[in-house]
């Protein structure tokens, strides 16, 4: 029998229309369901409700693919006008796995039926529809229940376990070309009735709202890193390694402010992921500017070490393209890449998911955001009274395995907090 060779694939066109609208008020509280994508910081930023279409993506590099031909595609009906702003119009929300080779997860790009965005004192609503579908009503906000009691649990290692695995990696560090790598830990939060993930990003985008408050398909948290932020040109990239846990004391909080900026141990595993970001944004970029000194970057649960990198991207160079580049830098990974990642793999005994993995969202111009999914936790699909909660700690050849352990229980605060009572 012959078969005919298949055709090209045809994909309804979408249809993108964008207008102004009144102040919705607080976008966490305008997500009218738990499958809601969230995007927010210091209030600004966008929801994205249904879905238009939605991708499996195998890599960062197959989603640019995906996304190019979707936007080349694309029938802008109405757009805002006046300043175009980055995020209004076409955009894509995202969350990728920390490592395609070592998780049973998968990375996703969901474009919404609807957007909802503020910034810079203005607010904006886009639907987003394939041409053979009618257009979609405005949804009813669905009343958002309490979990109930929560109880948490170790992951496959308890904490002294985890310790040894810190343990094991500093000697390795001492032994073999490993320099840097960083360990992760999960927590396991049961709860009486299901998580739903606007109550956490309600509270999250509330309480630390200098980070990214971000649910993407069930991954929900506040990340206070971003990988690359692309913004008409500009490539802007936040690296954070080194950090101490907080006092309840303003005063002692600056003294640990004073020995972070001075600690030898934080500044190296700072300068690997400095120089790891820098590494692999120059192909991309021109006249990067690498600051010689990082800054303390507070949250009201830990101090960080930062250095934000910028530089002007190459203008066929997208978000997710620089995401791609970037991704996993050695704030989360460790130096030399490969080798961290293949002692995460032995050591961890943790399927990271999509922690760790770039998640945020690109517009049809390739502008967007892509920040490190980091103090997040994963609603168990089958079972949404469960949520996986994630930590990880860069170990160098001087870290201390109970100071790590201690590292980690402070960077799962914001998440504990967020799903008590
Ligand atoms: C890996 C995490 O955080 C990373 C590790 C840091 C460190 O070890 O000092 C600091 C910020 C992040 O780059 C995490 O929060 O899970």
């Amino acid at each position: 029998m012959r078969t005919s060779a298949p055709g090209p694939v045809e994909r309804p066109r979408l249809l993108v229309a964008t207008e102004e609208i009144a102040d919705p008020g607080p976008l966490a509280d305008a997500m009218p369901d738990a499958a809601t994508t969230a995007w927010i910081r210091r209030g600004e930023g966008m929801i994205g409700y249904g879905e238009a279409a939605r991708h499996k993506a195998t890599s960062l590099a197959d989603a640019e693919q995906w996304w190019r031909e979707l936007r080349d595609q694309l029938v802008v009906e109405s757009a805002l006008g006046g300043d175009d702003l980055p995020g209004t119009g076409f955009v894509a929300f995202g969350s990728f796995v920390f490592d395609p080779d070592n998780t049973a997860a998968e990375s996703v790009l969901i474009i919404p039926e609807l957007i909802i965005g503020r910034r810079a004192g203005r607010a904006w609503r886009t639907t987003i529809r394939p041409s053979d579908a009618p257009p979609i009503s405005a949804p009813r906000i669905e009343p958002v229940e309490a979990p109930g009691a929560v109880t948490f649990a170790d992951g496959k290692l308890s904490g002294p376990e985890w310790e040894q695995a810190v343990a094991e990696a500093v000697g390795r560090i001492m032994t073999t070309e490993l320099d840097k790598v960083v360990l992760a830990r999960e927590l396991v939060a049961i709860a009486d009735s299901p998580i739903d993930p606007r109550r956490l990003v309600s509270r999250l985008s509330e309480e630390y709202a200098t980070c990214w408050t971000y649910h993407v398909d069930g991954l929900v948290g506040a990340t206070p890193e971003m990988l690359v932020r692309r913004e008409a040109g500009l490539a802007t990239s936040r690296v954070l390694a080194g950090t101490i846990r907080r006092s309840a004391d303003a005063g002692q909080d600056l003294a640990l402010a004073a020995s972070l900026a001075h600690s030898s141990k934080d500044l190296e595993e700072h300068e690997y992921a400095v120089t790891s970001v820098a590494r692999a944004l120059a192909p991309y970029c021109s006249g990067m500017n690498v600051p010689d000194a990082p800054y303390v970057l507070e949250l009201p649960n830990v101090l960080h070490l930062a250095t934000d990198v910028t530089a002007v991207a190459a203008p066929e160079a997208s978000s997710l393209a620089l995401a791609a580049a970037l991704h996993p830098s050695a704030a989360v990974c460790g130096t030399p890449t490969a080798l961290a990642r293949s002692t995460i793999a032995e050591l961890e005994h943790l399927d990271r998911d999509r922690y760790a993995g770039p998640v945020g969202w690109i517009d049809a111009d390739g502008d967007g955001e892509w920040a490190i999914a980091l103090r997040c936790g994963r609603i168990d699909a089958d079972d949404p009274r469960q949520i996986r909660l994630y930590a990880g700690c860069g170990i160098v050849g001087g870290s201390n395995p109970e100071a790590e352990l201690a590292e980690s229980v402070a960077k799962l605060v914001p998440m504990r907090d967020a799903l008590a009572g």
